[in-house]
């Protein structure tokens, strides 16, 4: 099973609202990630609108021809209304406050496991798919099949930070959540700082990812390489392992 590479575009947008115009458009970075072979789009609508828009959201819906996943905490009220308007392939539940820079960590699986069940359900009656976003913690990964959440993504900051230092520490705890998450029939995404360094031998070592949503370092890639090419290199990353 080849891994997927949804393309985070949180960055074009924040090059776009920079200027207070529509350059670069979002759409068309939308449209291009596409053909140049990104298996899925991947938007994290923030609260306070700082990159992507809620009216981003609603017409890259409409030239979807891959998967499109839209992450946001469900706590947001307008977040949910959202995903249920555009209906994605997929929501990616992540427990971030507003004024979060960036996301920093996973659901206590276990303290909201009732909240996030009845969130799953909501989305599931909309026939979305749902995928939580989970620290790589062994009893964390377990609690969130009690949540009936089709997959976790597996938040990789903590791998892309020590993978230098020593890979084969770095990518440990994640093989192990994810022979958890398996074990409990859970689907497995991963994301956050995996970059064209250290990818391959993520999706090589850990089991059965099936997608990984990439946004920051390939966006700082593709404007040294171009963002064909650089969605192409970072497929390839995936593809050699
Ligand atoms: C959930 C995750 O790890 C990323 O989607 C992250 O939320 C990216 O958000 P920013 O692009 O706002 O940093
Ligand atoms: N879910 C992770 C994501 O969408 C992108 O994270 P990053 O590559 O911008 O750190």
């Amino acid at each position: 099973m080849l891994t997927k590479l949804s393309v985070n575009i949180n960055k074009i947008a924040t090059l776009r609202n920079s200027r207070g115009g529509s350059r670069p458009s979002v759409l068309q970075a939308a449209i291009d990630c596409q053909a140049f072979g990104a298996d899925g789009i991947t938007i994290h609508p923030r609260p306070d609108e700082r990159h992507i828009r809620y009216s981003d959201a609603r017409e890259i819906a409409g030239i979807i021809t891959t998967e499109f996943n839209i992450e946001g905490n469900p706590k947001e009220d307008k977040f949910v209304q959202l995903v249920l308007e555009v209906r994605p392939a997929q929501v990616t539940l992540v427990p971030d406050d507003p004024g979060q820079l960036t996301s920093n960590h996973g659901w206590d699986t276990i303290k909201e496991r009732t909240y996030l069940r009845d969130m799953t359900e909501v989305f599931h009656k909309a026939g979305i798919r749902v995928s939580i976003f989970t620290d790589p913690v062994e009893s964390i990964v377990a609690a969130a099949a009690d949540t009936g959440t089709d997959r976790v993504e597996l938040y990789t900051e903590d791998y892309a930070r020590h993978y230098q230092q020593g890979r084969e520490a770095a990518v440990a705890t994640y093989v192990k959540a994810a022979q958890v998450a398996t074990t409990h029939g859970l689907g497995i995404n991963a994301g956050h700082d995996l970059d064209m360094d250290n990818l391959g031998y993520f999706t090589r070592t850990v089991p059965r990812v099936q997608e990984v949503s990439i946004g920051h370092a390939l966006i700082a890639d593709a404007l040294y390489y171009g963002l064909e090419n650089t969605i192409q290199l970072y497929k390839r990353a995936i593809a050699r392992g």
